[in-house]
């Protein structure tokens, strides 16, 4: 924070940096974007908000803001509607269209007045685009910058006011793989600090690395609410491949044990909820012949994909 600043809470001298979504919904005619969504967002984490796409992930963020009118429920961000607080970059800065700048102006020109309307020492436009690596592009026109320089500049922005609540919808977007890996470093190290990281996001792929918490949305409604961990022991499932000649009997052999069990070709299964070694000892017991023997986790991805797949608004239709 910039040297000489004060933070001014809504409550004297204590600073909430919470999210609190209480029964959000938001219809868009006969169309319900957001269906009594209810979130506590904490500090000193960063929550991965996820969802297939339309899943109304970015009508919440922009609710969130202010940006968006609920048509039903509230949310505060530090403990009271985020429209009302004056110098809305002091508290909570968001990036969620970095293609929705002005092309004509320059990075430091576009964040000085950023800066300008919400009372931001000057200074902090040079610290900000050092900080996402712009330094060198500061005075270059937007409209000639890549979709990972815009996401960069709008990070940039969201950081200007150093605020405590910080949102970002798709940051990974146009990202390549060191920027990816820069913003992942910054969003940990914003959460170690304290404050509150809420990250959008439809792919489990780009939020396991990233996130320590998720919210799980589809169709406007919760689905989960816990952290990456609790997701990775209650959905990711071992299975074990066996490959054996003799795939009837022991398929059999290992169903009479109470096993789920699979047929996956003439002669292969697939066996779920047993350990590999004691699918391995029931085939040494029972004299079966193993040609192969393979744990298989299912990844994080597809146990997302198996949460949401009810909520999927768009499919792909049959490509033939
Ligand atoms: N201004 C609008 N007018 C009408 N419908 C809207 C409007 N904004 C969003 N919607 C609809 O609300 C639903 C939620 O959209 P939203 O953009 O919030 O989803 P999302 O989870 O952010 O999706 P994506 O990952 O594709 O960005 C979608 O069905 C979308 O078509």
């Amino acid at each position: 924070m910039a040297r000489g600043r004060t933070r001014r809470g809504p409550v004297s001298g204590i600073v909430v940096r919470v999210i609190e979504i209480q029964e959000l919904t938001k219809r868009y005619g006969g169309k319900t974007a957001v269906d009594g969504l209810t979130v506590t967002v904490r500090p000193g984490h960063v929550t991965g908000f996820l969802g297939p796409n339309g899943a109304g992930k970015s009508t919440t963020l922009r609710m969130i803001i202010g940006l968006n009118r609920p048509t039903g429920g509230s949310v505060t961000v530090q403990g009271r509607p985020h429209a009302s607080n004056p110098r809305g970059l002091w508290y909570v800065g968001a990036l969620l269209d970095a293609s929705e700048v002005h092309g004509g102006r320059s990075a430091s020109g576009h964040l000085r007045a950023l800066a300008r309307s919400n009372d931001i020492p000057r200074a902090r436009v040079a610290e900000v685009l050092a900080q996402v690596g712009l330094a060198d592009a500061a005075n270059r026109r937007i409209g000639g910058f890549s979709l990972g320089m815009k996401q960069r500049l709008g990070i940039a922005a969201a950081l200007l006011g150093d605020p405590q609540v910080l949102l970002f919808d798709e940051p990974f977007n146009g990202l390549d793989p060191e920027g990816v890996r820069w913003v992942r470093g910054l969003f940990r190290q914003l959460a170690a600090e304290g404050r509150t990281v809420f990250v959008s996001s439809h792919l489990m792929s780009e939020m396991q690395h990233t996130a320590d918490h998720l919210v799980v949305i589809g169709r406007g409604r919760l689905i989960a609410d816990e952290s990456l961990s609790d997701f990775a022991a209650r959905s990711v499932r071992p299975t074990v491949s066996v490959a054996t000649p003799d795939a009837v009997r022991f398929a059999e052999i290992l169903r009479e044990q109470g096993v789920r069990v699979q047929s996956t070709g003439v002669q292969t299964l697939e066996v779920a909820d047993l350990a590999a070694a004691r699918v391995g000892e029931l085939a040494f017991t029972h004299r079966v012949q193993l040609h192969e023997l393979t744990t298989h986790a299912t990844s994080l991805e597809e146990a997302f994909m198996d949460l949401t797949a009810d909520s999927v608004e768009y499919l792909a239709g049959d490509p033939r």
